[in-house]
C-alpha cells in the first residue's frame, strides 16, 4: 500500500491547503500543527498532496497550482487536473477548503490574467470550492509585507477580485489576514476552531497549536 493511503484510510473529516505555488501553504500548516510538510525555498516544491493525520482529521498540503519555474506548462495542466480530480473524489469528507493567497502580488497576478482575457486560476479554484458545496476560508498570507496603513486597502481588493463586496471586514467569518512566516496566524486558528466547534469537534482542538 502507499504510503499516503495508510494515511488517507479511515479519515472522516479534512481540511484542504490549496493556492498558487510559493504563497506559503506548508509554512502555514506547519504553523498551525507543529508537523513538518515539506517547505522548500524553490516553487513547485509539494507536486502530489501530502498529508497530516490528527485523529481522524486529515489536513491535506495540495501541490501549488499556477506557474512554477522550471515546469512545463503542460506539467502546470496536469497538477490542476490533479487536483481538482482529488477535490471532487474526497469532496464528502472535506469539512473546509483554505485558499492561500500572497496579499502582497495577489491583485496584480489577477490582472495580469484578466487583461488576457483569461480566468485567474486563483478565482477558478475559488469558484469550483464553492460551486462543490464546500467551505471555503481565505487566507491572505505575508501581511508582513505591506505597511499596516496600506493593509485594509489590499484586503478590499482581494475579497473584490472574489466576488465579496468591500469592505473586507463583513467577510471576517471567511476571510483572514496572515504572516506564517512571523507566525501570525491567529485570525485562521479562529476560523478553524469555529468550525470544529459548529461539527461539535473540539476534540480535535488540541491538535492545533495555541
Ligand atoms: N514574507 C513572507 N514569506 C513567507 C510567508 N509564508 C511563507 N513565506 C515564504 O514563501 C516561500 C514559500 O513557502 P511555502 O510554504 O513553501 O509555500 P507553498 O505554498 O507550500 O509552495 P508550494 O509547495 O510550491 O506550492 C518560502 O520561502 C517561505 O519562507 C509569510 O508570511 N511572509
Ligand atoms: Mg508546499
Amino acid at each position: 500500500m502507499a504510503k499516503s493511503e495508510n494515511k488517507t484510510e479511515g479519515a472522516s473529516l479534512e481540511i484542504i491547503f490549496v493556492g498558487r505555488s510559493n504563497v506559503g501553504k506548508s509554512s502555514l500548516i506547519r504553523e498551525l500543527t507543529g508537523r513538518k510538510v515539506k517547505v522548500g525555498k524553490r516553487p513547485g516544491v509539494t507536486l502530489i498532496p501530502a498529508h497530516i493525520r490528527l485523529s481522524d482529521l486529515l489536513i491535506t498540503d495540495m501541490p501549488g497550482f499556477g506557474f512554477m519555474s522550471g515546469v512545463k506548462e503542460r506539467k502546470q495542466d496536469i497538477v490542476k487536473d490533479k487536483i481538482v480530480r482529488y477535490i471532487e473524489d474526497n469532496a464528502g469528507r472535506i469539512m473546509m477548503a483554505v485558499m492561500v493567497v500572497d496579499g502582497p502580488v495577489f491583485v496584480e497576478v489577477v490582472e495580469r490574467w484578466e487583461s488576457r482575457k483569461e480566468i485567474p486560476i486563483d478565482i477558478e479554484m475559488f469558484d469550483f470550492l464553492k460551486e462543490l458545496g464546500i467551505d471555503v476560508v481565505l487566507a491572505v498570507n505575508k501581511t508582513d509585507r505591506v505597511r499596516e496603513e496600506e493593509l485594509d486597502s489590499m484586503l478590499d481588493g482581494i475579497t473584490d477580485k472574489l466576488g465579496m463586496l468591500p469592505p473586507w471586514r463583513q467577510w471576517i467569518n471567511m476571510v483572514a489576514p496572515m504572516s506564517a512566516k512571523k507566525g501570525q496566524i491567529k485570525s485562521l486558528k479562529l476560523i478553524i476552531r469555529q468550525r470544529l466547534h459548529d461539527k461539535r469537534r473540539d476534540d480535535l482542538f488540541k491538535y492545533f497549536r495555541s
